[in-house]
């Protein structure tokens, strides 16, 4: 049963306004760890779940599409975006910039839809400021450092160099681990999955994302007999 079909939601909610507070669902970890598998498992199993299209300023891998995986800009459509205040975070990352666009985000929390980003530990402490209780954030570590190697190898989609240059950066990334909510360690795709699901629902239960139990609970004690 979905949050939305519990009992304990009141009968006279208002169906023109959202029931819930959307939630912004931040992933980040090293290269590799698996947050692209995790993100798109996640969001197969809940289609209610949107994923912020980050812009970017790097070149698209084989089988990327533009819109889909990233919006891929150039460098001076990427700055008139931060210029024109678009971005929500911006940050260079690898010797390019990533940035999450504002106006998704907006929509969303006013629609009382959850959106997922897959950003690293800069952008998360700039929507942490923005955003702070709407958001919870997640790191995700792989079993070890050679197995993160194997990952970023396996998918084929960097040259040796870069490989390189992500590993160089990934003890420097996880070492931002502290700052996030919940740390999981992405063994097997499935239990990480479960475990991202978990703590998904259990963000969404919390009592200042639920803002129709004020009334529900009013009338619980006001009419006893109802
Ligand atoms: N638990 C796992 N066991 C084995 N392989 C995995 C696991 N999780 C992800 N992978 C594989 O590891 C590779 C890297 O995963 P993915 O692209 O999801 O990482 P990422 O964290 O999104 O990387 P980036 O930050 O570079 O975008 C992929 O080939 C993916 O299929
Ligand atoms: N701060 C931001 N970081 C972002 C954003 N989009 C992606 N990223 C991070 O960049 C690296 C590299 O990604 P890749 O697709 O080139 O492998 C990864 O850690 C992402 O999480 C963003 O909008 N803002």
């Amino acid at each position: 049963m979905g949050v939305d079909e519990s009992p304990c939601r009141p009968q006279s909610l208002d169906m023109e306004n959202p029931s819930r507070r959307g939630l912004l669902i931040v992933l980040s970890s090293p290269s590799g760890a698996g947050k692209t598998t995790i993100s798109r498992k996640l969001m197969e199993a809940d289609p209610t779940i949107t994923m912020s299209i980050s812009a970017t300023t790097r070149a698209p891998r084989p089988g990327e599409e533009d819109g889909k995986d990233y919006h891929f800009v150039t460098d001076e459509a990427f700055q008139h975006l931060v210029d024109e205040g678009e971005l929500a975070e911006w940050a260079y990352v690898f010797d390019h910039r990533y940035g999450s666009p504002k106006e998704p985000i907006k929509e969303a929390l006013k629609a009382g839809r959850d959106i997922l980003f897959d950003i690293d530990w800069q952008g998360t402490q700039q929507l942490r400021s923005a955003f702070g209780n709407d958001l919870v954030s997640i790191f995700i570590l792989p079993p070890s450092m050679k197995e993160l190697e194997r990952r970023l190898h396996d998918r084929k989609t960097d040259s040796e160099d870069v490989i390189a240059g992500r590993m160089r950066r990934a003890a420097g990334e996880i070492g931002h681990w502290g700052e996030y909510d919940y740390v999981l360690v992405n063994e097997q795709v499935e239990d990480c999955l479960s475990e991202v699901q978990a703590i998904v629902t259990a963000e969404r239960m919390r009592r200042n994302r639920r803002p129709y139990l004020t009334d529900f609970t009013r009338q619980l004690v006001e009419r006893p007999n109802n």
